[in-house]
């Protein structure tokens, strides 16, 4: 069995790449990384370390890489052979891989199923990346072809390790795929195939997701550098249970899940993001902020749905504003999202980039 998986970083080695792999999958890591593909054809193997009390040490082994633009060749061969094809690079790079796999799958020359899954912290991310790949092939593919929309959870943070390749995850993860419409009877273990994604994908956004950027965008605003430092004060922890409280309404109001329920999933991640054998940058939890501001993602689509619903939503307000001070030159989004506020001012841009209407952002400006 042959896997391809666009995106050989954090959550594609320590996450995607390792699932496959203890399912037999032989992994091709595509990537514009030279340094990364380079080790992988050196290697062929690397070490995912659980960062945990006597975590253990597993080997990924079998696996090689190739050069996106480098490699046309290596990447129409591992296309042609691949019976799932995953992608982790960030939900705004899916054109991108669209445009790259497109020919790809469109010369494959067989009917053996192949899945297509986007791993990415997006609600439906699968389909983005399916509606991009029809474009490119005038709507034409292989029969065969699956395109089950995924949730995925487990934080994975920047790596600074003295092999390049080996990674240090948490404990956690879960891999949710829509049941519907996966190809083939190979099913993954390890993975929860579900009828509906929507509760499961909305669920973890809205609590693991908000919550993090809750932390993020707080914690800078008081001069803390990583996750664990800014867990450690009692301000931000009671902040983060603020706004998992207004998702909850959000999570609750839409899906079946109990607020019994819910209180149990918020515990566990409470946990989780004090994990002090990890350690995690601000930075990178609240890295593209322009995207964590769009209307569809974290933040912005259950503080819209509250106020629409005259339902308690100050925390979410406070986390726009949190936000908007986000200071990492580091991020472009970062950088872009201040000249657009000189440009527009803090209205123009809410109005314009969130979709916020007036009575929102002047509810969202007076909340700190
Ligand atoms: N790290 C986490 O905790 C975590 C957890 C769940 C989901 N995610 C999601 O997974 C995705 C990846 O996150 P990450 O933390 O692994 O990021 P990362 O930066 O570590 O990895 C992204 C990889 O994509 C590669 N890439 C960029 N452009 C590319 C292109 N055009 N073609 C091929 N490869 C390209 C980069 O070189 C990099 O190796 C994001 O959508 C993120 O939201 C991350
Ligand atoms: O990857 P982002 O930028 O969408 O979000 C940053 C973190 O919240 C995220 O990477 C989490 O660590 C991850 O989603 C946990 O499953």
């Amino acid at each position: 069995m042959k896997a391809v998986h666009f995106g050989a970083g954090n959550i594609g080695r320590g996450f995607i790449g390792k699932v496959l792999h203890d399912n037999g999958y032989a992994v091709t890591f595509a990537d514009v990384n030279t340094e990364i593909i380079d080790a992988l054809n050196k290697d062929h193997e690397y070490t995912v370390h659980i960062s945990e009390e006597n975590g253990a040490s597993y080997k990924i082994s079998g696996v090689n890489g190739v050069h996106t633009a480098n490699d046309p060749d290596q990447l129409s061969e591992a296309v042609s052979q691949a019976d799932i094809i995953t992608t982790a690079v960030g939900v705004n790079i899916l054109p991108i891989i669209a445009k790259t796999l497109a020919p790809h799958l469109a010369n494959r020359q067989t009917d053996k199923p192949l899945n297509i899954i986007a791993c990415e912290n997006a609600v439906l991310a699968t389909d983005t990346l399916k509606t991009a790949i029809f474009s490119e092939v005038n709507e034409t593919l292989p029969s065969n072809v699956g395109f089950p929309n995924s949730a995925v959870d487990r934080i994975v943070p920047i790596q600074k390790n003295d092999n390049i390749l080996d990674v240090k995850v948490e404990p956690f993860f879960e891999w949710v795929i829509e049941k519907n419409s996966w190809v083939g009877e190979d099913t993954l273990a390890g993975v929860n195939y579900v009828e509906d994604l929507m509760p499961y994908i909305e669920r973890k956004l809205f609590t693991v997701n908000t919550g993090h950027a809750g932390i993020a965008y707080y914690g800078k605003t008081l001069g803390y550098t990583t996750v664990s430092e800014a867990m450690d004060d009692e301000k931000v922890v009671s902040y983060l249970k603020q706004v998992l409280e207004e998702t909850t309404l959000y999570l609750t109001h839409n899906y079946d899940f109990t607020e019994v329920e819910q209180k149990q999933y918020i515990e566990k991640i409470i946990a989780r993001f004090k994990n002090p054998y990890l350690s995690d940058d601000l930075d990178r939890v609240g890295r593209g902020v322009l995207r964590k501001l769009s209307p569809n993602d974290r933040i912005v689509k259950p503080l819209v749905y509250l106020h629409n619903q005259n339902m308690d939503h100050s925390a979410l307000s406070k986390l726009v504003m949190f936000a908007l001070q986000f200071n990492n030159s580091d991020d472009p989004e970062q950088i872009e999202m201040k000249q657009r506020i000189e440009e527009a001012g803090v209205k123009g841009f809410l109005s314009e980039h969130s979709q916020l209407d007036d009575k929102l952002i002047e509810e969202i400006r007076s909340s700190i």
